[in-house]
């Protein structure tokens, strides 16, 4: 049976996906911000998606997590930014625009004010113009992928704090943005195209660090990023799930649970094959 399977339209994601095609993969991609994935991960839109960790968290009992696979960053992730008129520690009692686009940076956000900071009274909410404007007029927002890195590029305010980089700063340990969730319904119905998916995500991501020149050079976004800075950006991100992944991302879950961003801390289960 086909999968479906979701695709976040940032150049974070070609790593996992340009290949895929060549590795044999014949199934449906669907494209969309990890919001919009996320609510299809959900609501069975789709089978499976490198979708926002806080995601799993919040439903975790209906998913599967594929093993060895994420989108992290172990340093800067230079996507994930906050952009702002005045230093972070002045920000109590403003207010933060958010684009609507993730779920997981939006709390890693609140954890940074409210845990890091101490700031306990900003406001973080989806304004009705774009947030570019809220920024032009010298506000604070959130941004992340591709915007957030059209925005860095345009020095689009005064202060930019990498929010992988203060997360780092201050637990010492990776920051898990994005990963690969799999419905446990589609891991009954669909066992054997799940199971050649993985190898085949591993195989592209394979390719994709064999030369991150190839890949730049096949990348439409080289126009504005240049394929220089798009190689950069790849190696700055970390496409595994190691044991010091788990580590940074358990600790998420464990201030999102106590910061109320959450219900309960989730288990987290892997697919077995
Ligand atoms: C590093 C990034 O992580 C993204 C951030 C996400 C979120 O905030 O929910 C979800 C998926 C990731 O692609 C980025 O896109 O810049």
């Amino acid at each position: 049976m086909s999968l479906v399977v979701g695709h976040i339209k940032y150049i974070n994601c070609a790593p996992f996906f340009h290949y895929l095609p060549e590795c044999g993969f014949d199934g449906t991609i669907v494209d969309g911000v990890p919001s919009h994935l996320n609510r299809l991960l959900a609501e069975g839109g789709v089978d499976l998606s490198p979708s926002s960790s806080f995601e799993y968290a919040r439903n975790w009992r209906e998913y599967l997590l594929f093993p060895e696979l994420s989108i992290s960053a172990c340093g800067p992730v230079r996507s994930v930014l906050l952009f702002s008129g005045r230093p972070i520690e002045t920000l109590d009692g403003d207010h933060i625009a958010l684009t609507g686009d993730s779920a997981t940076s939006v709390n890693l956000l609140k954890i940074i004010l409210k845990e890091f900071y101490d700031l306990r009274d900003v406001r973080c909410a989806v304004p009705a113009g774009p947030v570019e404007a809220v920024m032009a007029e010298g506000g604070s927002a959130l941004l992340i992928g591709d915007r957030a890195l059209k925005s860095a590029q345009e020095k689009a305010a005064p202060y930019i704090y990498d929010l992988a980089e203060l997360w780092l700063q201050h637990t010492g340990l990776p920051f898990v943005f994005a990963l690969w969730i799999l419905r446990r319904q589609a891991a009954r119905e669909k066992a054997d195209a799940v199971r050649t998916l993985h190898g085949q995500l591993k195989c592209s991501r394979e390719r994709a660090f064999a030369s991150l020149e190839n890949l730049a050079k096949a990348t439409p976004e080289r126009e504005w990023m240049g394929e220089g800075g798009l190689v950069d950006y790849w190696n700055c991100m970390s496409y595994e799930l190691g044991e010091a992944h788990l580590e940074g991302l358990r600790l998420y879950f464990h201030l999102c649970a106590r910061h109320h961003l959450l219900d309960e801390e989730p288990e987290l289960h892997f697919w077995g094959g």
